[in-house]
């Protein structure tokens, strides 16, 4: 069977690289175009150099449309302008698109539906199956506990991230919010700062930690008179993310048009 080829945007990034790398190492997918934006020192730099696995004779371009057009998947760490620019380009190309970006507006997911009649789009804020299954155990933790048991999300990441709450930190109010059958945008406290009303009962609160180069800690806290149940989850190594999306894509190869979520990929039910 033929590798399915791939192009990796943001090719030049953290997250680009990491992708770069397990393209490579995974013997069902090869990588055929790598981009970065107009006007990046990266341009014209051979991607797998770049990643330091070797050249891998592909240079980074700024062209998404000609890359997308000889390809059978883009995966796309990147920030919410570019990746609903990159869906748009996946859906004419009736590609499949894997979505690591985090960061994202309320409503940005609307575009990225209607991309997804053409596109086979898979999106999560975190594509590893340790927090994906941490999502599946605090939706049951929190359907489990009444809302005398306070529910706070701790995140902490390196001090370069620029988006907050993190996409995986959202993920798990969800989950949480799922569980308890509640709306999370009507129930979610997303800073505290100076003198304010006490905890209303059934919020969900969101802290964040940034600095130095932790790849990612997340921690949801169920807090109860008496006693406490946290459950954590701590990436050690970037590679994790990038090896999630490359299986996302081999499985969203099989796939009809579409949203989906890493919870599919894996079949877990979120
Ligand atoms: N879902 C998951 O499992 C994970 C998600 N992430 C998320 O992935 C995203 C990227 O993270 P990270 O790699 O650390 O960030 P980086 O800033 O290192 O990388 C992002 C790259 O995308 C490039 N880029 C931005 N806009 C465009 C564009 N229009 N066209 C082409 N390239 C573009 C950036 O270029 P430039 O520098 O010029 O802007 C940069 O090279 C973040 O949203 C992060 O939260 C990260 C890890 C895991
Ligand atoms: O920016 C990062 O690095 C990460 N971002 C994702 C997020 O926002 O949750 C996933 C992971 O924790 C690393």
């Amino acid at each position: 069977m033929r590798q399915m080829r791939l192009v990796v945007v943001g090719a030049g990034g953290r997250m680009g690289r990491a992708l770069t790398r397990a393209v490579t190492e995974n013997a069902g997918t090869e990588i055929v175009a790598a981009v970065e934006r107009e006007g990046a020192e990266v341009l014209g730099r051979d991607v797998g150099d770049l990643a330091g696995v070797g050249t891998l004779d592909v240079p980074v371009t700024d062209d998404p449309l000609t890359a997308f057009a000889n390809a059978d998947g883009v995966l796309d760490f990147t920030a919410p302008a570019a990746s609903l620019w990159f869906a748009e380009l996946a859906a004419q190309a009736r590609i499949v698109h894997v979505i690591g970006t985090t960061g994202w507006a309320e409503g940005e997911d609307e575009p990225l539906q209607a991309a997804a009649r053409h596109a086979r789009i898979i999106k999560s804020g975190n594509m590893s199956l340790g927090v994906n299954l941490l999502a599946n155990l605090v939706r049951r933790a929190a359907a489990a506990l009444d809302a005398d048991f306070d529910i706070e999300v701790l995140e902490m990441h390196h001090r370069h991230k620029v988006d907050a709450p993190s996409g995986t930190a959202l993920l798990l109010g969800q989950s949480a919010a799922d569980g308890r059958g509640i709306d999370l945008q009507a129930h979610s406290v997303r800073s505290r700062d100076g003198i304010m009303d006490p905890r209303k009962t059934g919020d969900i609160g969101f802290a964040t930690l940034r600095g130095g180069s932790v790849i990612g800690e997340h921690s949801v806290i169920f807090a109860g008179e008496g006693e406490r149940i946290e459950l954590t989850h701590r990436a050690e190594d970037r590679q994790l993310f990038a090896r999630g999306a490359v299986k996302a894509a081999l499985w969203g190869f099989d796939q009809k048009p579409g949203f989906y979520s890493m919870a599919d990929v894996l079949g877990l039910e979120n």
